[in-house]
């Protein structure tokens, strides 16, 4: 692995490990970039494996960093997706709220999430493509029925194509893990780097070169 002077230079607060999971075409890849750039891409292929990323926010003049794992939502890669569960701190399921199928899938992700990623994982449900209301399959009470029933911190909807909700879900996201890191942060003071270089398999098992602040990951 390598890292350029800047990312070595490019300390935080607060370092939390996302796992973004959910059916495919729900939108998880779209609501990442919209989180990342404020706008919306229109995405036509499929993810393949594991995506990551990282973005910065900043909460109470803290720097908070956000390393985010966008997994495919296809059955094909589930085993691999799910090795990256073990490290999280917190995990975003999506559904699409124009289609039931992919809410009534959220308990087996859930149950995915609770097998095999670490204790005290982080909930969040994201209701997304909320732009398209008029052909919503799904209530949000549900949403919030299921949050409730599931331990989860929150449900929400959101929409990457309007960027709305976005921002809010990571912030929502990243108070509560604040909080529950005792507010001294789970990695204070740390350099992603150096944390990564000492320990690769931390954030997972195939770990590559870093390009830019995005990584994709290759599993063939
Ligand atoms: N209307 C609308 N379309 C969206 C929204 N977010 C994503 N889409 C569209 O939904 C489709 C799937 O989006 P992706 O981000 O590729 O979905 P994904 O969950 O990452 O899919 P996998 O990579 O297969 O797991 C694409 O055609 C997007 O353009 C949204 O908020 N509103």
């Amino acid at each position: 692995m390598q890292f350029t002077g800047a990312q070595e230079e490019d300390a935080c607060d607060f370092l939390f490990k996302i796992i973004f999971i959910g059916d495919s075409d729900v939108g998880k890849t779209c609501v990442i970039h919209s989180f990342k750039s404020g706008e919306f891409r229109d995405k036509h292929q499929n993810t393949i494996g594991v995506d990551f990323t990282v973005h910065s926010m900043d909460i109470d003049g803290k720097r908070v960093k956000m390393q985010i794992w966008d997994t495919a939502g296809q059955e094909r890669f589930r085993t691999i997706t799910q090795s990256y569960y073990r490290s999280a701190h917190g995990a975003m399921i999506a559904y699409d709220l124009t289609r039931r199928s992919t809410f009534d899938s959220l308990p087996h992700w859930i149950h995915a999430v609770e097998q095999y990623g670490a204790a005290n994982v982080v909930f969040v449900l994201i209701g997304n493509k909320c732009d398209l209301a008029h052909q919503r399959q799904v209530l949000f009470e549900d949403a919030c029925t299921l949050a409730e029933q599931t331990g989860s911190l929150a449900a929400l909807e959101t929409s990457a194509k309007e960027n709305h909700n976005v921002q809010e879900a990571f912030e929502l996201m990243a108070r509560e893990l604040i909080v529950r890191s005792g507010g001294m942060g789970v990695l204070p003071r740390t350099r992603t780097p150096s944390m990564s270089k000492s320990n690769p398999n931390e954030l997972g098992p195939h770990w590559g070169e870093i390009a830019g602040d995005k990584q994709s990951v290759s599993f063939v």
